[in-house]
């Protein structure tokens, strides 16, 4: 957990044209489930390209805490014996999630229909979130769970013993609720039927089928529709995981907003329920093209091409699509201040439970920098200066929040004066190779 270490204060300063090619390490979300749907499979699940983040490292030692034996190879290769649905031991110490909101709540989900106790916690970020999202529906299978007032971490979760199948409507857009229902759908006999109103990323149910789960998902006029039967036997997989779309979008932003750059980002997903924020850069007038657009293990995957963009303009980015861009708010807001208007983005308000208050500590720090904010609940407003006009010249507090402090570094590579952080130490829980790879690409970002 590296939420006690000295903070790292970093400063990014104003950078020459980037280039060059930027690979981004394996995504985030589908590295947490490949090890956790690899530990309750039967027999051993191949990993190539996961993550090594803190965030999946953290899902490592707790798939291990619960009875799989969890090994590394070389670097991104992991092997994976799974100790089969139900099969889960009781840990014998407390699961620390550390800052990985997604990890606590997908292991949350897995355990909760075993007959065994568990305790999480995390670092102070997480320790802050909301869980009672999750242990809501967990109780509907018999699960039951004590924390902190407002069902905050430290957190037991006592399995249900003869857990009973449910049908759960998620009341919020979130791919973490989902998947902890589906994943306690998998040891409740019969079927579990998950119901969602905003489509969020759809990588548990294509897994769950991979992994040779029966799970259907119909599109309704409730929503969609997922219907999962209980107790399978999880056949173990070889996974290749695939580069994150949300890791991408720090070179692709940086390169649109810094003069004369021309990055290419290899081998990026683009399924539609995580590519949000790409055509929303579009829209705003990026130049960012899909070249060589193909198909990979049944995602649409294309290599991202980001040129220097000197004329975007501010637009309104639709409510139905924040789901699919969610991660991706931090950094829209830096460009949006580097377009000419007012970009207005709506139906955001699961942004103020994230690491941080996202909205709030954005603002905070675009406001410091020269850059006019308005926010309400649900809603905040970037008003550009254009290209060449954002003062810059500040120093964020990152709130133990990656995408906050690698937002504000991009930020730094077009600003007038340098823009730091108070601390940087966050962004290795899901980007550890960020300084060297923006570094390669010509970035001037020093660690002070
Ligand atoms: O399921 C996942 O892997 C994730 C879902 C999203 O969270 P919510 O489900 O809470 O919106 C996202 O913000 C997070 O980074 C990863
Ligand atoms: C919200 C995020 O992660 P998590 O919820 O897993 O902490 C994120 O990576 O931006």
């Amino acid at each position: 957990m590296f939420g006690h270490a000295t903070p790292i204060r970093m400063t990014s300063h104003k950078s020459g044209p980037l280039s060059g090619q930027a690979d981004v390490p394996g995504d985030k979300s589908i590295s947490h489930r490949s090890l956790i749907l690899g530990a309750l499979a039967v027999g051993e699940t191949v990993i190539t390209g996961l993550l090594e983040g803190e965030d999946v490292l953290d899902t490592a030692r707790a798939m291990r805490a619960f009875g799989a034996e969890v090994t590394r190879d070389e670097a991104g290769t992991w092997h994976v014996h799974g100790v089969g649905v139900g099969g889960f031991c009781e840990p014998e110490n407390v699961i620390d999630c550390g800052n990985s909101g997604t990890g606590v709540r997908l292991i949350m989900g897995a355990m909760a229909t075993c007959p065994i106790t568990a305790t999480f916690t995390g670092d102070a970020s997480l320790n802050k979130r909301p869980m009672a999202r999750v242990t809501d529906p967990l109780a509907l299978f018999g699960a039951q769970a004590v924390g902190r007032t407002g069902g905050r971490l430290p957190m037991t979760i006592v399995g249900a013993a003869n857990p009973v199948p449910v049908r759960y409507t998620v009341p919020v857009p979130s791919a973490q609720v989902k998947s902890a229902v589906l994943f306690a759908g998998l040891n409740a006999p019969g079927q579990t039927v998950v119901i969602e109103q905003e489509a969020t990323r759809d990588h548990t149910e294509r897994m769950l089928a991979g992994f040779g789960a029966e799970i259907v998902t119909q599109e309704t006029d409730e929503g969609r529709v997922i219907t999962l039967t209980g107790q399978p036997e999880l056949i173990p997989q070889t996974i290749v995981v695939p580069r994150d779309p949300s890791s991408a979008a720090f070179p692709v932003c940086a390169a649109i907003i810094t003069p004369g750059s021309d990055v290419l980002v290899p081998n990026i997903g683009l399924n539609p329920t995580r590519a949000g924020l790409f055509t929303t850069l579009r829209e705003m007038g990026a130049d960012l093209s899909y070249e060589n657009p193909r198909e990979e293990g049944g995602e649409p995957v294309a290599d991202l091409r980001a040129r220097f963009s000197p004329d975007l303009k501010g637009i309104e980015v639709p409510p139905a699509r924040a789901a699919s861009m969610i991660d991706e708010y931090p950094v829209l807001s830096v460009v949006a201040g580097f377009a000419q208007g007012k970009t207005v983005m709506l139906g955001v308000k699961e942004l103020r439970v994230k690491e941080s208050d996202r909205i709030e500590a954005m603002a905070a720090g675009l406001r410091a920098g020269g850059v006019e904010v308005e926010d309400g609940p649900d809603w905040w407003i970037v008003t550009g200066l254009g290209h060449g006009n954002v003062p810059g010249g500040q120093t964020c507090a990152s709130h133990l929040d990656h995408r906050i402090a690698m937002s504000f570094m991009v930020m730094g590579m077009a600003t007038q004066s340098p823009v730091s952080v108070d601390d940087a130490g966050p962004i290795a829980t899901s980007f550890p190779i960020f300084e060297d790879l923006m570094a390669g690409l010509g970035a001037d970002i020093r660690r002070d």
